[in-house]
């Protein structure tokens, strides 16, 4: 595995912990049982590992164990928050608000709820990728019923003011929804502190396996109502059915049991990496950082090369590191990031992006191998430029 190229590209998913992969295992085989069963110990056991897994997410954010219901995703988790709101409250109001940086996942489910009939405000960034509060209250209206912001952005890693947002939803009762995919075990989250109604989560962003992720959703001071996406067995209180999949549910609790416990001492370590990165990269002229400086996720790093094409830089950067350029989530498509261009950037400094996401098996020593070849790279395809 040794020749294969860098992975810096955390944001898009991360390596099972060898720690996670060790809990994981006996619920494959031994301990195969349905957490549904309650007449014998195959299921008693697989249900005490769910429940452990409840627990330690709801502590994670502040929630309780019953809060939390277990989906295939992020995605399904964004799609069960807005949709089943929109069901669930349309006579109160059709209104819904988010953002242009939002991932597809709840930009999607909202231009579906477009068709239906529903209203749908999309807020616009400023420049360092953060909502204008200000903007966010005005388009606040009595038939709102969600606004729905992300907590750290997948592409720029930016971290929105989730306390202040939540405050003014509160105020005006409607309900918040985040979306935390890329920020469950990396900052302090607090559903109670920061008015949060429903909060969308994921395993294989944090070292847990894919396939598994969870959806806050409040059942005090208010009580949120649902109407749930899937139906069948009434699973998870009715609103997400189907056979809960013990071994990814443990491997979740275990990578955020982990991620939780190294928490502050990663965000130092990856955040001086990425400083370091940054530094020396910022040397060269006409290097743009994407998003704001410090309000971000400590692994990320997002930069925009002027005088470059895009897709060669992409190629130059690939022999030796994994990393997301262009348009860093939708890579089947050739468009510009719509998170990018979002902060005003040109289609050519959109094309010509790369975004570093470095995560816990990242070495400085890697850091500096891949420093030294982004340079030398952005300077070749300058030169050959100016030769043309
Ligand atoms: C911000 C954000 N939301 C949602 C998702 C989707 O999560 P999942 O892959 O668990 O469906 C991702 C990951 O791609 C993400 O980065
Ligand atoms: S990081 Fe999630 S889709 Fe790109």
């Amino acid at each position: 595995m040794s020749n294969r190229p860098i992975y810096l590209d955390c944001h898009a998913t991360t390596p099972v912990d060898e720690r996670v992969l060790a809990a994981m295992l006996p619920y494959f085989t031994e301990k195969f049982g349905n957490p549904a069963s309650i007449n014998h110990v195959y299921g008693w056991e697989a249900e005490a590992a769910v429940k452990k897994t409840r627990e330690i997410l709801a502590a994670a954010i502040n929630a309780t164990p019953e809060e939390i219901v277990f989906t295939s995703g992020a995605t399904e988790a964004n799609n069960l928050a807005v949709k089943g709101i929109a069901e669930a409250y349309f006579q109160k109001g059709q209104h819904i608000i988010t953002v242009a940086t939002e991932h597809k996942a709840v930009l999607d489910p909202c231009e579906y709820l477009k068709s239906l009939g529903f209203e749908i405000t999309i807020l616009p960034v400023q420049k360092d990728g953060l909502i204008d509060l200000n903007q966010l209250e005005t388009a606040c209206r009595p038939e709102t019923i969600l606004v729905s912001v992300m907590t750290a952005n997948n592409e720029i890693g930016v971290l929105q003011p989730l306390a202040d947002i939540g405050k003014i939803c509160r105020d005006r009762n409607i309900i918040f929804h985040t979306d935390a995919a890329q920020a469950i075990g990396k900052i302090p989250l607090d559903v109670q502190a920061m008015n949060i109604d429903l909060m969308s989560l994921t395993a294989h962003k944090v070292y847990g396996p894919k396939g598994i992720g969870a959806l806050y959703v409040r059942r005090r001071n208010p009580r949120v109502q649902l109407a749930p996406q899937q139906h069948g067995g009434g699973h998870e209180r009715g609103m997400r059915s189907g056979t809960l999949y013990t071994p990814q549910i443990v491997g979740f609790g275990k990578a955020v049991e982990i991620a939780l416990a190294e928490q502050a001492t990663e965000t130092a370590r990856l955040t001086q990496l990425r400083e370091s990165l940054w530094l020396q990269l910022s040397q060269l002229e006409g290097l743009h950082l994407n998003g704001h400086p410090t309000q971000r996720l400590a692994g990320n790093l997002n930069i925009s090369v002027a005088g470059v094409d895009g897709a060669a830089l992409s190629l130059g950067l690939q022999p030796i590191m994994a990393v997301s350029s262009g348009s860093a989530c939708s890579s089947a498509v050739t468009a510009p990031s719509y998170v990018l261009t979002a902060l005003g950037n040109s289609e050519q400094l959109a094309y010509a992006s790369v975004r570093f996401g470095i995560g816990r098996f990242n070495t400085a020593a890697e850091i500096d191998i891949v420093t030294k070849h982004a340079i030398a790279t952005i300077q070749s395809l300058r030169k050959q430029k100016t030769l043309v």
